[in-house]
């Protein structure tokens, strides 16, 4: 297949190495400067500088170019790129098959990405979202990984990880777009949470409730919004809550490790240098669960100390001081 992956961050840069060994792709970053660069030392030295670029992996800053002729699109930029980058490729009058592997929700909209590509390419139907967990760098260097290809058109998601499918990338075919988005994205929260406790100090035990109760409620609001209770025990669901909340490789757990430092957002932010969907994201779920009263108590707890000055010790003590209840629901309810 022909392929043009869009957004030249670590892991576009990353999918772009594993599809091109047995693919023709291209990868299109918007950054002229950074291309010309990548194609100079045939590294990514911003987004991935341990690891050089395979041999037939091309490089274009050109979005036309990039895209002409292409079997499949994938979008690979954070969220908020998402849009932006759907209406160039509309103006572009592009109509190949499209996949997303951002994850989270659009700020403001509070919309998944498949919304968003819905609203933007309404007439699409071969479209889905590839999610799981997978560190770029891992990825990059060519080390095992499995993910998930997500679509409500399953023959589409059947085909295309078929087509995708390596050995040492193992793709997986789902049709449940809501479930695997919802996990890809509210992980990272959890992963936040979780620095948060290790940063402090609280131990193993303390860590593993957070990613229970984090799955229960990742669970709750994905059953809400119309995805299933399945997907959550899958590559998108626990599979990537377990890799974020433990992976030292995470960005998000990053910036919840930072934040029981006591640093401020804006100096974790700029220190980090990648993005982090888990900040932008915890404030649109929590919208999000109020809306459709669920019960989100990390959540609020991460926006709390990224939006309200709370400082991680208060917000320990309000989430530890909560009443009991039943760990899933009371017998006869
Ligand atoms: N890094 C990982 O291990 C990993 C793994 C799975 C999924 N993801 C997801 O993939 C997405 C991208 O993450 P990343 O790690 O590559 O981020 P990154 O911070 O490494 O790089 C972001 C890249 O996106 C580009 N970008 C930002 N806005 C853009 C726009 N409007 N148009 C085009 N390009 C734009 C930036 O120039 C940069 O090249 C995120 O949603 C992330 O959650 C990341
Ligand atoms: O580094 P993070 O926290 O953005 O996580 C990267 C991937 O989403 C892990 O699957």
């Amino acid at each position: 297949m022909k392929i043009a992956v869009l957004g030249a961050g670590a892991w576009g840069t990353a999918l772009a190495f594993a599809f091109c060994r047995q693919h023709h792709v291209t990868l299109w970053g918007r950054n002229a400067e950074q291309m010309i660069d990548m194609q100079a030392t045939r590294l990514n030295r911003r987004y991935l500088p341990e690891c050089p670029f395979p041999a037939d992996l091309h490089l274009s800053a050109d979005l036309s170019e990039a895209v002409l002729g292409v079997d499949l699109v994938l979008v690979v930029t954070p969220i908020a790129g998402l849009r932006p980058t759907l209406r160039e490729l509309a103006r572009l009058k592009v109509d190949a098959p499209l996949l997303w592997a951002c994850k989270g929700f659009e700020a403001g909209s509070s919309l998944l990405p498949h919304q968003v590509v819905a609203e933007e390419f309404p007439h699409l139907k071969s479209v889905g979202v590839l999610s799981g967990p997978s560190f770029a760098r891992e990825v990059a260097q060519g080390l095992p990984a499995a993910v998930t290809l997500a679509s409500e058109n399953y023959a589409f998601a059947r085909d295309y990880a078929r087509e995708l499918h390596s050995p040492l990338l193992r793709i997986y075919a789902n049709d449940d777009l809501v479930g695997v988005e919802v996990g890809g994205a509210v992980k990272n929260v959890m992963a936040i949470a979780t620095g948060v406790a290790d940063g402090l100090g609280f131990g193993m035990n303390a860590r593993a409730a957070l990613i229970t109760r984090g799955l229960a409620e990742i669970t709750r609001l994905a059953v809400a919004l119309g995805g299933s209770q399945q997907s959550m025990m899958g590559l998108s669901g626990v599979g990537d809550l377990l890799l974020t909340c433990t992976g030292a490789l995470s960005r998000n757990r990053q910036v919840g490790l930072k934040l029981a430092e006591g640093k401020s957002l804006d100096t974790i932010l700029a220190e980090l240098g990648h993005v982090a969907e888990g900040v932008p994201t915890a404030r649109e779920v929590l919208k999000m669960a109020e809306r459709l009263q669920v019960d989100m108590p990390i959540t609020a707890a991460v926006c709390e100390l990224l939006y309200h000055q709370a400082t991680p010790q208060q917000v320990v003590e309000r989430l530890l001081g909560r009443a009991p209840k039943p760990e899933f629901h009371a017998p006869g309810a």
